[in-house]
């Protein structure tokens, strides 16, 4: 299994990407966003950052990368993606996954840790996961409030694509835990096809033993058994 980390110009999170599934003793490879070649990798990630300088919209430019093309195809052809924080904002552009990112409530950029609820029980990423655990996530960003119209949203949510929700450190999905007024807290959405995923806070930054907090790596291990399935 090859994992293919994409980086665009502003990418900043695409080394600590490749750390954590390295971590997980994962083949992984960098592709160039101006290349047309996935190198065979099976899961492509699309990683956190500001690319294109977040200009015109986050996410809008970065779309329009030569490697979109490939990227897309790939998609389509039922191979594995996820997109965090601006890989995210990304997807959303590119229609992959349903729904936009908005400007935080706060109108804040934001940094700090926040806890996830897994929700979906049919998409691979979740499916594994302890629906009863608050997961503790970094999240980073400024354009985080995920929003869709009324009819996208209870499409998404009548088809259990609802990945995580923003909860409490208790579990609870509270409007005080709606770091950044998110329609209902939502963190992260599959496509209806299940092999699309995004999501806002930084698994990958949650990883490794030494930085403390290990809960982001239970995260990808549930992506790569996903993969392997
Ligand atoms: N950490 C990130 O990927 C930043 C995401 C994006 N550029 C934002 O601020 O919303």
């Amino acid at each position: 299994m090859k994992i293919g980390v994409v980086v665009f110009p502003g990418s900043n999170c695409d080394q600590d990407a490749v750390d954590a599934f390295e971590l997980l003793d994962k083949e992984v490879v960098k592709l160039w966003h101006k290349d047309h070649d996935l190198q065979g990798c099976d899961l492509i990630i699309l990683p956190g950052g500001f690319s294109y300088g977040d200009y015109l919209r986050t996410g809008a430019v970065a779309r329009f990368s030569p490697i979109m093309n490939e990227v897309i195809a790939h998609a389509n052809r039922g191979g594995y993606l996820m997109g965090i924080c601006n890989g995210f904002q990304i997807l959303a552009e590119a229609q992959l996954v349903p729904g936009v990112l908005l400007r935080n409530t706060s109108q804040q950029y934001i940094c700090k840790n926040v806890h996830l609820k897994p929700e979906s029980k049919s998409a691979l990423l979740t499916a594994g996961l302890d629906s009863s655990k608050a997961y503790k996530i970094p999240i980073a960003h400024g354009d985080g409030r995920y929003f869709a119209d009324a009819d996208t949203l209870a499409r998404v949510q009548d088809n259990d694509q609802v990945l995580f929700r923003y909860c409490d450190a208790q579990g609870n999905v509270t409007d005080e835990a709606n770091c950044n007024g998110s329609l209902l807290n939502i963190a992260g959405v599959c496509n209806a096809q299940r092999n699309v995923f995004g999501m806002m806070p930084h698994p990958e930054r949650a990883a490794d033993p030494a930085l403390g907090n290990t809960d982001g790596r239970l995260i990808l291990e549930q992506l790569v058994s996903a993969v392997l399935a």
